[in-house]
């Protein structure tokens, strides 16, 4: 369990997190969004001592992070994958890190394979792909087998397979009943990996949601139909039992039928019409509209 508690953090003059609270339970995986600027990376900092408050605290499995006695055992986190020393080998640099938290040394062999890197565990950090590098970072934020972990846009710049394979590890993590937080700034993504949503913008929270009541309410699908006789056709919906309401650009939108029901009926009641389509509202769209107002905020202040 992570609880941010009144989290501020001012850099100078920029406020990037002001006042955040919520909580992120375990058992689940909790997508972390919010636009570009709006303090995800400054939050994460904060969750692992990275990053001091200006004020609030975080706590994670109930403790502040300076108070854990061997930090890598309670949370594990890749929050930037090329944060890596060059010269040193995969198994030399998580060996390094297993000793540093008393970590004993067959656990390296172990998050290797967990990671499916057993195969290049001699060979030099700086010779790494980018998809490598990242499983390196996941190594090492499993290496004290924690209860809490965070990924800082973990799928950046990954391949399709590696995206699927980390979307599928968060997942396992999960189930295992681990608190797994996950940044993003993409709520397709999220929608794919998160169950659970914190949304951010300007540094305070938006929304906090399961990702089915967030599709729920922003996914509405729904057939359009554009007409000259829109009252007329109003009431031939009505009569067949069919809701509808009248669209922004005046156009119908029909729920909970299909088009062919909708084409045979215009042609019985003789109403004529433009266009019958089917209409989904993007969750992506949805997100930006969520959050249109901080991004706003943020390019006004710029100028
Ligand atoms: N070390 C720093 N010094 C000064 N300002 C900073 C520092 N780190 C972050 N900021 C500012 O704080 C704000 C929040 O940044 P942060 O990186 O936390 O956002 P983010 O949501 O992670 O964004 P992104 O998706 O772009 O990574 C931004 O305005 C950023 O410029």
């Amino acid at each position: 369990m992570i609880e941010v508690q009144e989290l501020t953090k001012r850099y100078g003059t920029t406020l990037a997190v002001d006042g955040l609270s919520f909580r992120v339970e375990p058992g689940r995986v909790t997508g972390f969004l919010g636009p570009n600027g709006a303090g995800k990376s400054t939050t994460m900092r904060a969750m692992i001592g990275l990053d001091r408050p200006t004020a609030g605290q975080v706590l994670i499995e109930g403790r502040r992070y300076e108070d854990l006695p061997r930090p890598l055992c309670t949370v594990g986190a890749l929050l930037d994958a090329k944060a890596l020393h060059g010269g040193r080998t995969v198994h030399g640099h998580l060996l390094g890190l297993a000793r540093s938290n008393r970590i004993p040394d067959r656990r390296v062999a172990e998050v290797l394979e967990i990671v499916g890197l057993g195969a290049v565990a001699d060979k030099r950090a700086k010779g790494l792909s980018l998809g490598m590098a990242q499983r390196v970072g996941i190594a090492a934020a499993l290496l004290g087998d924690p209860a809490v972990l965070l990924f800082d846009e973990p799928v950046n710049g990954l391949d399709p397979e590696g995206i699927l394979w980390i979307r599928e590890l968060m997942k396992k993590l999960a189930a295992e009943g681990r608190t797994v937080f996950v940044s993003s700034h993409l709520m397709s993504e999220m929608a794919l990996t998160a169950e659970h949503l914190i949304v951010i913008g300007r540094g305070r929270l938006l929304a906090d949601t399961s990702v089915a009541e967030f599709i729920d309410r922003n996914s509405r699908s729904y057939i359009r139909i554009r007409t000259p006789q829109p009252e007329r056709l109003l009431d031939v919906l009505a009569a067949a039992g069919i809701p509808a309401t009248t669209g922004l650009d005046g156009s119908i939108e029909a729920t909970g039928t299909t088009q062919e029901t909708l084409g045979a009926l215009v042609a019985e009641q003789q109403v004529t019409v433009y266009e019958i389509s089917p209409q989904v509202a993007s969750l992506e769209e949805a997100f930006m509209q969520l959050t249109s107002d901080a991004v706003e905020y943020r390019a006004g202040q710029g100028a």
